[in-house]
């Protein structure tokens, strides 16, 4: 089942300064199923951004559709829950305060709201931090907290824009194990916004590449790496290696074969399997 169908998605800005209209989003077109990891990689500026922030509900498309759950975006809503690079908590509000936030704005009682979220907090491995507030956890820890206060809405889908861009190399890769066990275990659908092809491939079950602008999908490669997934093997395996430098490659080419986005190419980059399809 389709959780999220963008369809002939198309963004212009007009520059304030010049007056210039920017194509933004070309003419993207892309869906994710239910419980689905789907990464987006493109080149800087091509509108990946944008993309999930029409999804979020934060900006509008001049043209084309975002269907969640089969219905129109019109607005932000905790059903498309935002994990940020910027951590966006709430500073006055203790860890605990924090993830119940959204559950008490729905309305849920106090004793069922703490007990969800001491179920995300101990998924996230913050248990015993309830009573601290934001700027007493580190950069790694305030964005296990963004995740897990997303998850406690438990969303249709969670859109995570580079999340882990502004934590050093090793806790990323601690975050994104992190990340993928939480997947496993909860399997939410999610959109994720890298500009790290590494990343993009260990997380997702499919990777959307977005060609420079006006942008179009121009491939979407299908990841061909078992669940569980740790670090240490995936580093080991000629699947994701091989995977890494096809998008690599991709990427570099800068102007990759963007056909029409809803007859974009569906490659698994598996040994031999690369460019077919
Ligand atoms: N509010 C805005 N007003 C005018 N132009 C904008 C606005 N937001 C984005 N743009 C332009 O739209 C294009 C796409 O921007 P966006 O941030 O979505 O790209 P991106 O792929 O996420 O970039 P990056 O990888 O560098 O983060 C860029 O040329 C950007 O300058």
């Amino acid at each position: 089942m389709r959780t999220l169908e963008i369809s002939n998605l198309h963004k212009e800005f007009v520059d304030a300064y010049t007056g210039q209209t920017v194509v933004a989003v070309g003419d993207v077109s892309f869906s994710i199923e239910q419980g689905e990891f789907v990464s987006v990689l493109g080149p800087s500026g091509c509108g990946k951004t944008t993309v999930l922030n029409i999804v979020a509900g934060f900006d509008t498309q001049t043209s084309g559709s975002v269907l969640v759950g089969g219905k129109q975006v019109d607005g932000p809503s905790p059903e498309r829950g935002v994990v940020f690079q910027s951590f966006a908590l709430f500073p006055w509000k203790t860890v605990l305060g924090n993830v119940t936030f959204g559950l008490r704005m729905r309305g849920v009682p106090r004793a069922d709201r703490e007990a969800v979220a001491h179920q995300y907090l101990e998924l996230v491995g913050l248990q015993g931090f309830e009573a601290k507030y934001p700027h007493e956890l580190s950069g790694g820890m305030q964005q296990r907290l963004g995740v897990a206060r997303v998850l406690a809405n438990e969303p249709e889908v969670m859109l995570m824009d580079e999340p882990f861009a502004s934590v050093d190399a090793q806790t990323r890769r601690k975050l994104q194990e992190e990340l993928t066990g939480i997947f496993e275990t909860k399997r939410p659908t999610v959109f994720f916004v890298t500009h790290d092809v590494d990343e993009a491939v260990f997380l997702a079950d499919r990777v959307v590449v977005l060609s420079s602008r006006p942008s179009q999908v121009a491939e979407i490669v299908t990841v061909p790496l078992e669940r569980p997934r740790h670090w240490r093997s995936a580093l080991d395996n000629p699947d994701f290696r091989h995977t890494v430098t096809y998008l690599t490659d991709l990427l570099a080419a800068g102007e990759p074969n963007a056909d029409e986005s809803e007859d974009a190419p569906e490659t698994s980059a598996a040994a031999g399997a690369v460019g077919e399809g």
